[in-house]
């Protein structure tokens, strides 16, 4: 007799030949695309494109292989749906869903339908697999007069704790096969707009988020693929945890970045001072950098003597205080003015050789060649280069940092300590609080694109010689009957060249990321509290259609930069323009971890409500004081990694290097240091860096100096006390924090 698995594999099991076929087809066509030998250059750019396209449809197709169908919908009067990964279609006969993508609409029962109101569903069926092995199924009938009716709000109640229940990897997965309602609500609202998610900790922000990307590619995939979704996450060990997911869900294009990565060719991750980045992430930083600039242009207190024509010619402070203040009445950027600037000086220069020279005897045509003479004399253009700098953003903020004088004039405000954060040693490199300043520079600057011309202007000179080249060739060829229309005919070769160039075959994902004035058609910002004014100021122009969706909570805000209040950070852009949903239940902490947690965000004396944990352990957090706080904490997180999945020993920012060796002598293979491999058994992190993240143990280290280290310690501890999804212990040598008292010590 066949069970209902055996019902299942039989479908699953075509479903699977049905992907090896397009598979296999992609094969093929990709393989021919490649052997073909274009004989033109616009067979060429078409070759490319097949070339991306099937080696696409073949990236897809693998990156679904796990899981591709997970559900199945009986409805009461219709016949059986089946949901997955993507959508498969008979090709035989009028191409039958065979299955449906998680994000069509047909789909959408499998997420939302529930006992009281069950869209005509009859039963919602999860389906398990291993590989292509169907290996268990669980049924929800969704009839109030037979079935059960769902637990709590919650949809799915088995194969959801199932999931949450698994040990962790350390890296993040989807969850596309248990979306729970008000997280689909979320996932599926409109494109437009700015979309606010708040949510406590472990309420799925960043899969929501995730999901939301992979959701409005599919659904509005003309216009997101042109311009492209840029995800921003808080460092790059949360872009590796998460990395996965959208993989995971057919979806590679999408960018994902952090702040310090947001201006093009630079990686900015120096650590410095909060207060520093704190100084940095303000907008009157905005008048400072207009001060450094304008600090730039100088008026010479001496006047500048020049040699031309063996003569001497003198600029005097009035004469460059004039042309300055011209090339600034232009409004124009820095280096966009510094041409009027230059104009302004040489014609100064070419009336007092007029005037040398005796201006009654000269014509016009003779003025303007002693103006193009003293434009190209290497003195006058040095001078020039002293008084107005050609700058760029890097060299403006280089040069400020690193000189003490500089930054008080751009920086009058502030006080001697405040300045001294800001100084640097000349290669010191970037934090991300610079990226920010970086961008803003090259608007104030405006581009110094020479070298970007010259390249592009010698790229044009390489493919125009290229196409030439393939013209003459095929116009060989055409030699033989000169009846027929030759390419030559048709098309010279800069048109050709032109042609070519249009066609570039990156994604609009590498593209953006090269390109500091892309704009993009989405942008999904994860842990939203904690970005900066400046930071979103960047993050505005990249998205001009404020089509936006920021994903955070702010009790959970530990940068001094960030923010604790939405309409803080979007008033400037859009006003009360914004829609705000929010997330209740908290798929991650355990109930006896959630209570402390509770307890901390009380403290905190916010208006928000905490999540409620989805599911009970029966495991009680514990606390054990001790004189040696290193070696114990590397003991019992030996202790901790014999059970099953990830532990984390969370420590304050002053204690990681001590901590990080003590469990590294226990645990050789513990990872300790700056960006931690996230799926080794341990790993050492500050609470800073284990935002976002989870495990499935916590030990966590002194609890009273998370709270002392910054004013915004106890946020950070809120933070601490939510990364378990199973285990939390704590290892102090200090009274605990008062939140935390009533946890149970250690037997
Ligand atoms: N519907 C769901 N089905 C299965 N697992 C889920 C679901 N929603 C959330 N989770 C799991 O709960 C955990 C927490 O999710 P996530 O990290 O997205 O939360 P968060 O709100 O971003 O947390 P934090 O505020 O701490 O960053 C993850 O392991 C995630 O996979």
């Amino acid at each position: 007799m066949s069970t209902e698995i055996d019902v299942e594999q039989e479908y699953v099991s075509m479903l699977y030949a049905r992907l090896d076929g397009l598979r296999a087809d992609a094969d093929r066509r990709l393989a021919q695309a490649l052997a073909e030998k274009s004989s033109s250059t616009t067979a060429m750019t078409e070759r490319d494109a097949e070339t991306a396209h099937h080696s696409a449809a073949l990236a897809q197709y693998s990156s679904v292989e796990n899981g591709l169908c997970f559900g199945r919908l009986d409805f009461t009067d219709a016949g059986p749906r089946y949901i997955g990964r993507i959508g498969l279609y008979d090709e035989r006969g009028d191409y039958e869903p065979l299955l449906m993508d998680w994000r069509a609409p047909a789909a959408r029962p499998f997420y939302l339908a529930t006992a009281a109101n069950p869209e005509g569903v009859r039963r919602r069926r999860h389906i398990r697999t291993s590989r292509r092995r169907v290996t268990g199924v669980d049924d929800e009938v969704l009839d109030l007069a037979t079935g059960k009716d769902v637990h709590d709000g919650v949809t799915g109640e088995a194969a959801l704790l199932s999931a949450l229940n698994a040990t962790r990897t350390g890296r993040m997965s989807d969850i596309v096969e248990t979306i729970q309602a008000e997280q689909d609500d979320i996932i599926r609202s409109g494109l437009t707009g700015v979309l606010v998610v708040q949510g406590g900790p472990g309420t799925g922000k960043t899969a929501v988020a995730l999901h939301r990307a992979a959701y409005l590619l599919y659904t509005h995939r003309e216009k997101l693929s042109r311009r492209g979704v840029l995800v921003i996450g808080p460092n790059q060990t949360f872009l590796k945890y998460i990395g996965q997911v959208l993989p995971s869900l057919g979806e590679t294009g999408v960018l994902l970045q952090t702040v310090g990565e947001l201006y093009p060719g630079v990686r900015a991750t120096r650590a410095e001072h909060p207060r520093a980045a704190l100084i940095k992430g303000r907008l009157d930083v905005i008048d400072a950098l207009k001060r450094a600039v304008r600090d730039r242009q100088v008026v010479p207190e001496e006047p500048v003597v020049l040699i031309f024509e063996r003569e001497e010619l003198v600029l005097d402070g009035p004469t460059v205080r004039a042309a300055a203040d011209r090339a600034r009445r232009s409004r124009k950027p820095h280096n966009e003015a510094r041409p009027i600037f230059a104009a302004e000086v040489v014609a100064a220069l070419a009336r007092q050789e007029a005037d040398r020279l005796g201006a009654e005897f000269l014509e016009e045509g003779d003025l303007a060649d002693i103006r193009r003479e003293l434009a190209d004399d290497d003195d006058v253009q040095e001078a020039i280069e002293r008084l107005w700098p050609q700058l760029t953003p890097r060299h403006l903020l280089a040069d400020l940092y690193t000189s003490a004088e500089r930054l008080a004039v751009a920086f009058p405000d502030l006080t001697d300590d405040e300045r001294a954060l800001l100084l640097r040693a000349p290669g010191d490199g970037w934090s991300p609080a610079d990226a920010p300043l970086l961008d803003e520079a090259a608007e104030l600057l405006g581009v110094d694109d020479r070298l970007a011309r010259a390249r592009r202007a010698a790229e044009e000179r390489d493919a125009r010689d290229y196409a030439q080249g393939v013209l003459d060739i095929l116009q060989m060829q055409d030699d033989a009957d000169p009846d027929i229309l030759t390419a030559y005919d048709l098309i010279d070769a800069h048109r050709l060249a032109q042609r070519t160039e249009e066609e570039d075959h990156r994604t609009a994902a590498e593209r953006a990321a090269a390109d500091r004035s892309w704009t993009f058609g989405h942008v999904i910002v994860d842990e939203a509290q904690e970005l900066s004014a400046m930071a979103w100021r960047v993050l505005m122009r990249r998205c001009p259609s404020r089509s936006l969706t920021l994903v955070g909570d702010v009790a959970q805000t530990g940068d001094l930069a960030g923010s604790t209040r939405w309409e803080d950070i979007l008033g400037p852009y859009v006003e009360d323009r914004w829609r705000l949903t929010e997330l209740t239940v908290n798929y991650r902490t355990p109930a006896e971890i959630a209570e402390f947690a509770t307890e901390v965000l009380a403290e905190l004396g916010t208006s928000l409500a905490p999540p409620a944990p989805v599911r009970e352990t029966g495991v009680l957090p514990w606390a054990q004081r001790t004189t040696s706080l290193a070696e114990t904490a590397a003991q019992l997180a030996k202790e901790e990694a014999t059970a099953p999945g990830t532990v984390a020993v969370l420590v304050p920012e002053s204690l990681v290097d001590e901590v990080g060796a003590a469990v590294k002598s226990a645990v050789p293979d513990a990872a300790v240091g700056e960006h931690p491999e996230l799926e080794s058994k341990v790993a050492v992190l500050t609470v800073r860096e284990a935002k976002g993240l989870e495990f499935d143990s916590v030990l966590l280290v002194e609890p009273a100096a998370v709270v002392a280290a910054s004013p915004r310690g106890l946020n950070d501890l809120y933070v601490a006390l939510t990364r378990a999804t199973q285990r939390l212990g704590v290892v102090h040598a200090e009274e605990l924090p008062p939140a935390l008292r009533a946890m149970a010590a250690r037997a």
